[in-house]
């Protein structure tokens, strides 16, 4: 049995471009994994099948679970299967902007090719990943990136400077396909500069189509931004399609600082975490 951590995400900036017919939106994003993980355990065994258990949360049964999703796609690839058991640890929460579900997805694919030898390249289980959620191409990836197309065209960045992450979610759960369906303005594509050595020349970046229709679906958004304001961050943000809440900050002892001083209202959720540079996008779990 091996086990694994499956990193969420933050989106430093997230513009959408258009509409596509299937529903689906052209998007210019930068992204980067950061410290707050799911942990995954995994196990081949005599069996058939894939059996999943979840620890921490409820989520979806009946086989829609995307990590569950991910080790069905593989084992097809192959003609004699092994069975598979899978226990989750959910530690990111969910449906709030981190990419958790995408990041258990892209795990399962990376362990289980490397646990079966399963000859797939890159750009293949880039493509499997794809069929399972438009985020699991850049987990497959890892490297902080450029994230275009409907987000599967990834071009990963030369530097990025040690950023931590102040992270509070105003305890609310957004349904990604229904924020993107609020959304009514368009943007262009900012510079794609590739090279930053600082993290104030990040702040500038910081840019989020997502974040006012997510706003209009959860009004606490506004509450949990205007607490990380008064608690003195200057570059904030929204996740992806939200609900959670970034503040970009330059060191941990700032980014630890920072949450000391938040009021916290009931139910609300806080984190401090680090971005990954140049880690593996497979991460077993430390002994
Ligand atoms: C908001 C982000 O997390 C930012 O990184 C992603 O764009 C969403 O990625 P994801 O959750 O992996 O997305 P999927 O599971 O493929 O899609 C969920 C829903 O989001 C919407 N969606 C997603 C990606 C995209 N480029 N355009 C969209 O309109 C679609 O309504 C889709 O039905
Ligand atoms: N392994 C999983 N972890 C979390 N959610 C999952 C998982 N499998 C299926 N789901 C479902 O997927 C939906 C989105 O969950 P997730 O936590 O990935 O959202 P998210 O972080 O907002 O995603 P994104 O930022 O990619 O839009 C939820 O409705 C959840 O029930």
């Amino acid at each position: 049995m091996a086990i694994y951590r499956a990193a969420a995400k933050v989106n430093l900036c997230l513009h959408v471009l258009s509409r596509q017919a299937d529903g689906y939106h052209q998007l210019c994003m930068l992204m980067q994994r950061i410290g707050l993980y799911d942990l995954i355990e995994i196990e081949l065994t005599a069996g058939s099948g894939v059996e999943l258990e979840c620890a921490g949360v409820v989520l979806p049964p009946g086989g829609c679970n995307l990590a569950e999703r991910a080790a069905r796609l593989l084992l097809d690839q192959l003609s004699d299967p092994p069975g598979v058991r899978i226990v989750l640890h959910k530690r990111i929460p969910v449906a709030a902007g981190l990419g958790g579900g995408s990041s258990d997805a892209a795990t399962v694919l990376l362990a289980l090719r490397q646990q079966l030898n399963v000859p797939l390249a890159q750009e293949q289980l880039m493509a499997l990943g794809l069929r399972l959620g438009a985020d699991v191409p850049f987990f497959l990836q890892g490297q902080p990136a450029w994230a275009l197309g409907i987000g599967e065209r990834l071009q990963p960045l030369r530097g990025l400077p040690n950023c931590w992450y102040v992270l509070l979610n105003p305890g609310v759960a957004l349904s990604t396909a229904q924020v993107y369906g609020q959304v009514r303005h368009y943007s262009t594509a900012p510079m794609r500069r590739l090279h930053f050595t600082r993290t104030a020349e990040l702040a500038g970046l910081l840019h989020n189509d997502l974040q006012l229709p997510a706003q209009g679906l959860a009004p606490a958004i506004e509450q949990a931004a205007a607490a990380l304001h008064a608690a003195g961050a200057e570059a904030v943000l929204l996740s992806g399609s939200g609900a959670t809440l970034f503040a970009l900050c330059d060191s941990e002892v700032a980014a630890r600082q920072l949450a000391a001083r938040l009021a916290l209202a009931p139910g609300w959720w806080l984190a401090v975490a680090e971005g990954l540079v140049d880690v593996p996008a497979l991460l077993p779990a430390p002994a």
